[in-house]
């Protein structure tokens, strides 16, 4: 797995105001929008493209444009759906598969109780979303069900990590096909699990404390 950290001011800027704890929900819900748009410009650097013939007013020329089969988004639900309408913006034509986990809260371990994924994903490059990165057994478990259907050039696109998120996603999976990025790396996690100092629980500021 490669790390790639966006370090960017105007990133660090909209995650200043993501993570303070008086950011209402719909404010949190814009931001993460745009946090999103950013980051998607640097996570698809590496889309496939091929070359396409094309006149302009003046001239003709060869320009390029995204390669079929397109890209896969992969929000793992909850929190990863407010990531989505940020990601589509630039990615319109996207297919959208689905992935929803749980991260149980005594145990830390994730439930998964819905998976929507197309059956092969071999050629396909994949684009998982998720703003958290905790333990990283989330991540990890959405990481293999792609692998299981064949995807070998995965990214995800994270708001916050944790070291241990981190480092578990390089155990897991040590090979260059698996690429992540955050847009912050955080210090530790704390005793519940929950990132330090993070923004809290994602879902919950995004869509409030219903289960
Ligand atoms: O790295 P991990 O330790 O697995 O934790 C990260 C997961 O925790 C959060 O989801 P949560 O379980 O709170 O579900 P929710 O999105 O429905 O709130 C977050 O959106 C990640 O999916
Ligand atoms: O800090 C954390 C850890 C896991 N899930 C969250 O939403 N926040
Ligand atoms: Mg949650």
């Amino acid at each position: 797995m490669q790390l790639h950290v966006a370090n960017h001011p105007l990133i660090d800027h909209k995650m200043t105001l993501l993570r303070d704890e008086r950011t209402p929900s719909p404010v949190f819900r814009e931001l993460v929008a745009e946090l999103v748009n950013l980051l998607t410009y640097e996570a698809t650097r590496g889309l496939h493209v091929e070359d396409v013939q094309l006149r302009t007013p003046v001239s003709e020329m060869t320009g390029t444009r995204v390669r079929e089969p397109l890209p896969l988004a992969v929000p793992i639900i909850r929190a990863g759906l407010g990531m989505l309408d940020g990601f589509l913006k630039l990615m319109p034509n996207c297919e959208v598969g689905f992935v929803g986990i749980r991260r149980n809260e005594e145990t830390l371990q994730p439930e998964t109780y819905a998976k929507r994924l197309p059956d092969n994903l071999a050629h396909r490059q994949c684009f998982v979303l998720d703003p958290m990165l905790a333990t990283g057994g989330s991540l990890a478990a959405t990481v293999q069900f792609l692998k299981d259907a064949g995807a070998s050039e995965i990214t995800a696109i994270c708001l916050v990590a944790a070291p241990e998120g981190v480092e578990l996603m390089q155990r897991e999976f040590p090979e260059d096909d698996v690429h992540v990025l955050v847009a912050a790396l955080d210090e530790r996690l704390n005793d519940d699990g929950y990132i330090v100092p993070g923004l809290g629980d994602a879902g919950d500021r995004l869509y409030g404390v219903a289960v």
